[in-house]
């Protein structure tokens, strides 16, 4: 396949790359001053020909430009719906009330609810779901935090960094964990808690406020969401693949049988 250096060659009729550099350049910032690139040597009539590899570089490929697109709409928007990203903010009065939302998506209270719910469970089933949930939890963490190590996204500019206990790679931005534990926890709940209708609506409810609580509060991007809520639902079903029953883990279950 002609490369698309090489069939702008054949149109100009150059045979340097220096044309398809100028293009790019000039589409990028008409005003900007010469790049060394596009400098021409003292007393050379052309530049000199650049290597492969800057030329690709330069030449944005359809998914690059749809990605900076969509990267530039998710900053744009995320920091217009971050209302509640300080206390001067448009909906800065509901601020403290996001942050008891915040609370309540927490890993903290998750964790520590769990393991306390599994030190007081006196059946076999509740023992069962809570480990479950208590290694579910943990597995969320680990993730969330290996991909938060991985990609660096900063978290926005507006963010105030105040937030109940965090750790080191939380100064990043994707995932949200927050989405990710609220879409695992809600999928646990409505599959393993047996609940009215109401109380499973207010379960998808949360889910839901939690995770638009945390653009509001500017602590995220919309696609950090997003993709959170993504990774918890595709997590919950890692979960139950790898269910932890007295039969599968004996060892674990006598742990925790008074
Ligand atoms: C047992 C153990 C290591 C507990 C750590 C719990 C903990 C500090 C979780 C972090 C929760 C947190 C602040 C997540 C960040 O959520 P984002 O939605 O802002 O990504």
């Amino acid at each position: 396949m002609p490369s698309p250096r090489s069939s702008r060659e054949r149109r100009t009729g150059s045979g340097s790359s220096r044309l398809e550099f100028l293009s790019l350049v000039s589409q990028r910032s008409p005003g900007a001053p010469d790049s060394p690139s596009r400098r021409k040597e003292p007393g050379s009539s052309a530049a000199a020909p650049l290597p492969e590899e800057d030329c690709m570089k330069l030449n944005p490929s359809f998914l690059g430009i749809a990605l900076s697109s969509l990267l530039a709409i998710d900053l744009w928007a995320s920091k217009r719906l971050g209302v509640c990203a300080g206390e001067g903010s448009a909906w800065g009065s509901a601020r403290p009330l996001m942050k008891v939302i915040e609370i309540s998506g927490h890993g903290v209270p998750w964790l520590l609810g769990t393991f306390y719910g599994l030190c007081q469970s006196d059946s076999s089933a509740a023992r069962e779901v809570l480990l479950n949930l208590l290694f579910a939890l943990l597995l969320d963490l680990v993730l969330v935090a290996v991909v938060k190590g991985l990609v660096k996204r900063p978290r926005p500019t507006h963010n105030k960094m105040d937030m109940f206990v965090t750790i080191s790679v939380d100064k990043y931005s994707f995932p949200s964990g927050h989405a990710t534990r609220a879409a695992l926890v809600c999928r646990f709940i409505l599959r393993h808690l047996v609940l009215a209708v109401p109380l499973r609506v207010l379960v998808v409810l949360w889910a839901l406020i939690v995770s638009i609580s945390r653009v509001m509060l500017g602590r995220h991007n919309m696609t950090d969401v997003l993709f959170g809520l993504l990774l918890g639902y595709a997590l919950y079903s890692v979960v139950e693949h790898c269910w932890l029953s007295p039969l599968s883990a004996p060892a674990l279950f006598a742990l925790w049988s008074h």
